[in-house]
């Protein structure tokens, strides 16, 4: 299977050499001195089960690499416009496109009954641009769990080998193509279960992301250091909370064990949106914090502590030049 993955950083790197390591021909869209060290060295993944290299084929240009069976889009969202400029010469008329990414999806409510059925969510596909470009019928939706990050150019680490990459249609369809990127993965060792409700999965992972994204960024510490203080890992679980009711209004059950695996998490690792903060990278705040306040809002749903700690995310993410100003 022909396989590229747009934006290979730490969870497109480490997605890339499982798939190298499964047998997919794969390639990679990267950038900068981590292209080059791949391009020189090959890619390296460190991870639970040993490090694996492999030598994808790498580029920065999409039209070095041409028409594939399937695309999987791992860059931080606010990369997104820029993947939907880039991404047309890697489509051919049947290759499907899996974003695997966290926070609230741009096709969240595209095609699905219900009082908010096709409604654009600009905070997170600002135009329409991905719609435009790469369009629902060619979407897949993705949900990874991996604590990972570019530790040098070229070189992933991936923190504990509790790893998965949930992949789903938004139409709840069990399709052969999203089965067909399953294998490729699970062959290299990256568990890789299809489900009938992607929706699901999206919040029960961005439980985590609410839970400890804003506060540990606002402590700059990683979860365990963030969690010690137990008046910060209430507050964490108080987050899952708000965001688990925000999810109940569109009609997404979640239980109190979603909640409380957030609330019980040790892990040494730096939420990728404090990677970026401390990297002067944009940060992923509208799709991560952003846009679940916003349905909060649509939904008439109290998230009062969500409401500020994401209010201070902002001015800290402002102060460091990578959220704009208040006009
Ligand atoms: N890291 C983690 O542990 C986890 C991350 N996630 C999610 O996964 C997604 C990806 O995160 P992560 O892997 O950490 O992000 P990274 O920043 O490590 O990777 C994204 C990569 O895409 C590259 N990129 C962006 N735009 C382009 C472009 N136009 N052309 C070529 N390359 C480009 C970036 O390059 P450059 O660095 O030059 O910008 C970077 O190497 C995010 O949604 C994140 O929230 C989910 C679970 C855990
Ligand atoms: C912290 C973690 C692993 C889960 O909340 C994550 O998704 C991230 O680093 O962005």
């Amino acid at each position: 299977m022909k396989i590229c993955v747009y934006g290979a950083g730490a969870i497109g790197g480490h997605i890339a050499g499982r798939l190298a390591r499964g047998g997919a021909e794969v390639s990679l869209v990267a950038r900068g001195a981590h292209l080059a060290a791949i391009q020189a060295n090959g890619l390296t993944v460190q991870a639970h089960d040993g490090t694996h290299h492999s030598r994808p084929k790498a580029s920065a240009d999409p039209r070095e690499l041409g028409p594939q069976d399937a695309v999987i889009v791992t860059v931080k969202a606010p990369a997104l416009p820029d993947v939907a400029a880039g991404i047309a010469p890697l489509l051919g008329p049947e290759t499907a496109v899996a974003f695997v990414m966290n926070g609230i999806p741009w096709w969240y409510f595209l095609g699905v009954n219900g009082p908010h059925r096709d409604r654009r969510l600009p905070a997170v596909d600002p135009g329409g641009a991905l719609e435009s470009a790469v369009g629902l019928p060619r979407t897949i939706g993705g949900v990874v769990y991996s604590a990972a990050e570019v530790v040098s150019p070229g070189v992933v680490h991936s923190e504990h080998g509790n790893i998965r990459v949930i992949l789903g249609e938004p139409d709840g369809r069990i399709s052969d193509r999203a089965r067909a990127i399953s294998a490729a993965l699970e062959a290299g060792g990256m568990p890789s279960p299809v489900t009938p409700d992607i929706r699901q999965e999206v919040w029960a992972k961005l439980l985590g992301n609410l839970g400890n994204g804003p506060l540990c960024v606002l402590a700059r510490r990683g979860v365990r250091d963030t969690f010690a203080d137990p008046l910060l890992r209430e507050a964490g679980r108080r987050s899952a909370e708000e965001g688990r009711a925000i999810a109940a209004a569109l009609g997404v059950v979640l239980t109190d064990q979603h909640v409380a695996r957030v609330a019980a998490s040790n892990m040494a690792h730096k939420p990728s949106i404090l990677q970026d903060l401390e990297l002067g990278r944009p940060m992923e705040i509208d799709a991560l914090f952003d846009a679940p306040l916003q349905l909060a809002r649509l939904t008439g749903t109290p998230a009062p502590q969500l409401e500020l700690l994401v209010a201070l995310v902002k001015q800290v993410a402002r102060a460091a030049k990578l959220y704009p100003d208040i006009p």
